[in-house]
């Protein structure tokens, strides 16, 4: 027997302190699963390089609990280990035998190794009093039992290993650690963690994982069906994704995955953190926060890269250059895969488009880049439905109608075409084109855009009177005289006493309505930001009243009713309808309010009625 103490390579204890500082003890599991991975891997490269002879046998990883004895082994039936390797790579902390594996074999093999600190079995002390390993070597070399406390003591021996080659990992679990010797805990760990790693992994007879991923094979051997059978696997509660996307780059960085855009009908419904990370198919974590661009987070799906450090902290992942890169490489991809479903089949792109809409609105907003591309594929769909536009066709098609002194294009847009139907349909017998902005990036990406988007301003369809909503026109003439023009102002003063609604009197086709009740673009625009939770300036608007602006069509017929009309109250009643009307039609009508109105409205009917059996005998 072989006696010593286990040395420290102090230049790296650094990274040590760290990781047992990590607070997820499950992650025990991980490493030493991925171990026993990173051994069968070997094997396979050494047997493919003629190095390992004979039959390997079934390569699978067992894991098991012995509630008796009060430990959890892993075994595996990959290279093992001589006594002078467990003496180079278990007697040293920090060094990675996989580090010098992959350095020795360079550019020969295949296999992807996990390991590269010399740390991850180490972290099973976090969990155990004492470990014992039991290995033999694929060479031809006896078996050897390694055990340690945890203290730098360890002992080393000769031994038997019945099942001959590979390695026993067996974890005598402390006091505090006696739950990962309930099964259910540790299939829930294997499921998390270990779900797609390459080797079998077998837990109480059954086999946890998926070695072949879809991720890990190549775009063409896959089809349609595969994905959404991949998509079921990982979310199988999910409904159908859109579409998705394969990345696979190996320069300058490693990356693959998935990458799936969900349905989402209903903003309220987005979920963030459905992206899983993982390093050489062993999970890392599903806070891709750094990794994956802000606007993708909403995606769903895999992403694989042995490239990202997966150990350190936040802060050092954001100025991490790959981790920069690989973003970068993201969001290009999810560009160029937006591009071509537009330009082959873009009434499927239409036909999708409430959902896309979200993820391209997002990236064009917080991506320069993105929003270069995205101006090629971002559309408008018509209020009337159906239509779609790019800002390109939108110029076009406006061109001769739309653009106001300035030169800019005005696009009219309307946030709920039921409830602003009547400025819709005065718009549209303009010949404008009016669009939907319905959704709730719709507000905050007109603001962002107006400010890049060269030439282009964002008008709501009830923002004013249809005559101004280019560009403001000169007073229309108007066929009351000075002292009508005076009453009628008057009137409505009186009756519509709210300071924040202002009446002005235009002389407007005899055909438009008699009121019609707008809101300022900017106040309004302020207020829906500040009801989103926009804040600075917003903030203040949001705790305003509603600024309505009444325009009163001084040509139209009603009011030359009323000025015949010398019942005072009765006149004021349909003054104050006129104004309800209008205020109702922008939802601006509540409460008592409503109920006023209500009641006004059937007291004039009826009134009507009364005047009339008094008139006609
Ligand atoms: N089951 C095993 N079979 C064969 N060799 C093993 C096994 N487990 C560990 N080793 C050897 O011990 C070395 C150290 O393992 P350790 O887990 O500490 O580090 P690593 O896997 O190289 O890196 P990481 O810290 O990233 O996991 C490994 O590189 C490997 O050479």
């Amino acid at each position: 027997m072989q006696k010593g103490t286990i040395r420290v390579q102090t230049e790296n204890i650094f990274p040590i302190i760290k990781k047992f500082l990590y607070s997820d003890h499950d992650i025990f599991v991980r490493e030493l699963v991925s171990n026993a991975v990173d051994a069968t891997q070997k094997l396979k490269t050494l047997s493919s390089l003629g190095e390992a002879k004979g039959d390997l046998g079934d390569l699978r990883i067992d894991v098991s609990i012995d509630k008796e004895n009060k430990t959890l082994t892993i075994s595996d039936r990959g290279v093992g280990m001589t006594e002078a390797e467990v003496d180079k790579y278990l007697n040293q902390v920090a060094f990675s035998g996989a580090e010098e594996f992959l350095n020795k074999y360079k550019g020969q093999n295949e296999a992807n190794i996990i390991g590269h600190f010399g740390l991850g079995f180490y972290s099973s002390f976090m969990v155990s009093d004492r470990v014992t390993v039991v290995t033999q070597s694929y060479q031809d070399a006896p078996a050897v039992r390694w055990e340690c406390d945890g203290s730098p003591e360890f002992t080393l021996e000769p031994a038997e290993r019945a099942a001959g080659r590979g390695t026993d990992i067996i974890l005598h679990l402390n006091e505090d650690s006696q739950e990962f010797l309930e099964a259910d805990r540790i299939r829930h760990i294997l499921e998390r963690f270990c779900r797609f790693l390459p080797v079998p992994i077998w837990f109480e007879g059954k086999q946890i994982n998926n070695t072949s991923p879809a991720w890990t094979k190549k775009p063409s051997e896959l089809t349609p069906q595969d994905y959404k059978d991949f998509y079921k696997e990982l979310y199988p509660a999910g409904e159908l994704p859109l579409f998705w996307i394969h990345l696979n780059v190996d320069y300058p960085f490693n990356l693959t995955g998935i990458l799936y855009f969900p349905k989402i009908q209903h903003s309220y419904e987005i979920q963030k953190d459905k992206i899983q990370l993982y390093s050489n198919q062993v999970f890392v974590t599903d806070e891709v926060k750094d990794i994956v661009p802000e606007f993708l987070m909403l995606l769903h799906g895999v992403i694989d890269s042995p490239d990202i450090p997966l150990n350190v902290s936040r802060s050092y992942l954001q100025g991490d250059p790959n981790v920069r890169k690989i973003n970068s490489y993201i969001t290009k991809k999810v560009a160029d895969k937006l591009g071509e479903l537009f330009r082959t089949d873009q009434k499927e792109y239409e036909g999708k488009w409430e959902q896309i809409g979200l993820f391209v609105k997002y990236g064009m907003m917080t991506d320069d880049k993105f929003m270069e591309k995205g101006n090629e594929f971002l559309i408008m769909e018509d209020a009337r439905g159906g239509t779609f536009y790019t800002l390109e066709e939108y110029k076009q098609k406006t061109e001769a109608l739309q653009k106001n002194k300035e030169g800019k294009t005005v696009i009219l847009y309307t946030t709920q075409p039921v409830q602003q139907d009547a400025y819709i349909q005065a718009a549209q017998a303009k010949g404008f084109v009016v669009v939907k902005a319905e959704t709730l990036v719709d507000a905050a990406f007109i603001n962002n855009m107006e400010m890049r988007w060269e030439n282009v301003q964002f008008t709501r369809v009830d923002a004013d009177i249809v005559e101004n909503l280019i560009d403001r026109q000169e007073k229309g003439d108007s066929i009351l005289s000075g002292d009508q023009e005076t009453s009628l102002k008057e009137w409505f003063a009186s009756q519509v006493p709210d300071q924040h609604i202002t009446v002005e009197i235009h002389g407007l086709s005899p055909d438009s309505a008699p009121v019609v009740a707008t809101r300022p673009e900017f106040m309004r625009r302020m207020k829906d930001m500040a009801a989103v939770g926009g804040g600075g300036m917003a903030g203040f608007y949001a705790n305003m009243p509603d600024e309505v602006t009444l325009t009163v069509n001084g040509n139209h017929p009603v009011y030359q009713q009323l000025f015949a009309d010398n019942d005072a109250e009765h006149r004021n009643k349909q003054v104050r309808n006129l104004a309800d009307l209008a205020l109702l039609s922008q939802g601006l009508l509540k409460g008592n309010e409503l109920t006023a109105f209500i009641q006004r409205s059937v007291e004039l009917m009826s009134g009507e009625k009364k005047s009339k059996i008094i008139l006609e005998p």
